[in-house]
């Protein structure tokens, strides 16, 4: 059965965290990507591709502060649209070339994407997004007196730079997405979560200074969309439950309420496999299939063979 697929890129699918972030290795990452998505197009289905932007966003802004004495720096909100520009412009091209390959002629488009956010959330007070490359804790800490940063431990990877992260209220452009979709064209948006903007009282829209997480922008482009499966890829086969420990369990097809057991006793990370587990979880309540799954597995995980599957009832 032909299913309209929101899938999301987590940032391994673009850059390893050990790996030196130069264009060459993030264009052959997302060529890797693509390979696979192009794969699930030609299996009939019609997929929403939207991705991270966390190393990529950091980067950029700082080389604004960097050079701030010969060219003066943008705010967070216009790095962030730049991450997408460029990460959109990669997965364009390499999409394209690969259903090519693929003997498929299929129009391809990346949408410059703005998401609404709430100007009062709470996440403001509280910078929670890590963006940028990895420190050791005492880099971090000197960076972060030297630099005015806030920095936190990433999910026991090392530290990070982080930023406000608010909740995704809606996709501005959703309803073109749907447009798109419905004419058969693959379409590219909210890349990073999209560019976080808010409403002024006068309804004017306003950039707002943060990083959106993408799998929290997944669900509402999933939502509005009216995706049938919103698919997050990440780098593990499957979510599991005692997840490093000696008897670590692979979930496979569960139901909602087996997630929500999990996700009560704690199973999931906050800062790496909690949103995606909380994003699948608002999706499967609202009817959808959800999956959870590595990259490689994608095209198996759409026809119910691989990854975590979580569905209201089985
Ligand atoms: N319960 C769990 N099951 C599987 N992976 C988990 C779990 N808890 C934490 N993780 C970690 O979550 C990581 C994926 O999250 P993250 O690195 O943030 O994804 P991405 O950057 O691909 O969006 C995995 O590499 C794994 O180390
Ligand atoms: N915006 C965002 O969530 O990016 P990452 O997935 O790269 O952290």
């Amino acid at each position: 059965m032909a299913e309209k697929i929101v899938i999301a890129l987590g940032g391994n699918a673009i850059l390893q965290p050990k790996q030196e972030a130069t264009y060459e290795n993030q264009y052959e990452n997302v060529r890797i990507s693509t390979e696979i998505i192009s794969k699930i197009v030609k299996n009939g289905h019609t997929v929403i591709v939207t991705h991270g932007n966390g190393p990529q966003v950091g980067n950029i802004l700082r080389q604004n502060e960097e050079a701030k004495d010969v060219v003066p720096p943008f705010p967070l909100d216009v790095c962030s649209a730049e991450s997408q520009g460029f990460i959109g412009y990669m997965m364009e091209q390499t999409l394209k070339n690969e259903l090519t390959k693929l003997g498929l002629n299929r129009e391809v488009v990346s949408l410059l994407t703005q998401t609404e956010v709430d100007p009062n959330d709470v996440a403001f007070e509280d910078p929670s997004k890590p963006i940028g490359v990895f420190y050791s804790e005492e880099e971090a800490k000197l960076l972060a007196e030297e630099k005015g940063w806030i920095v936190k431990e990433d999910a026991g990877r090392g530290w990070r730079r982080v930023v406000a992260s608010p909740e995704p209220k809606s996709i501005l452009s959703s309803e073109t997405i749907k447009r798109l979709t419905d004419d058969e064209v693959i379409v590219i948006a909210a890349g990073g979560g999209g560019i976080p903007v808010m409403r002024e009282k006068d309804g004017r829209l306003k950039g707002v200074e943060a990083v959106i997480d993408k799998d929290r922008s997944a669900f509402r482009l999933a939502e509005e969309s009216k995706a049938d499966v919103l698919m997050i890829l990440t780098d593990v086969n499957n979510v599991f439950v005692n997840y490093g420990k000696p008897d670590q369990k692979a979930l496979g097809s569960i139901t909602l309420e087996e997630a929500k057991i999990y996700a009560d006793e704690g199973q999931f990370s906050a800062g790496s496999m909690g949103p995606k587990m909380e994003a699948a979880m608002k999706f499967a309540e609202l009817g959808g299939r959800a999956i959870i799954c590595s990259l490689g597995q994608a095209d198996l995980a759409v026809e119910g063979k691989a990854g975590t599957q979580i569905t209201k009832v089985q």
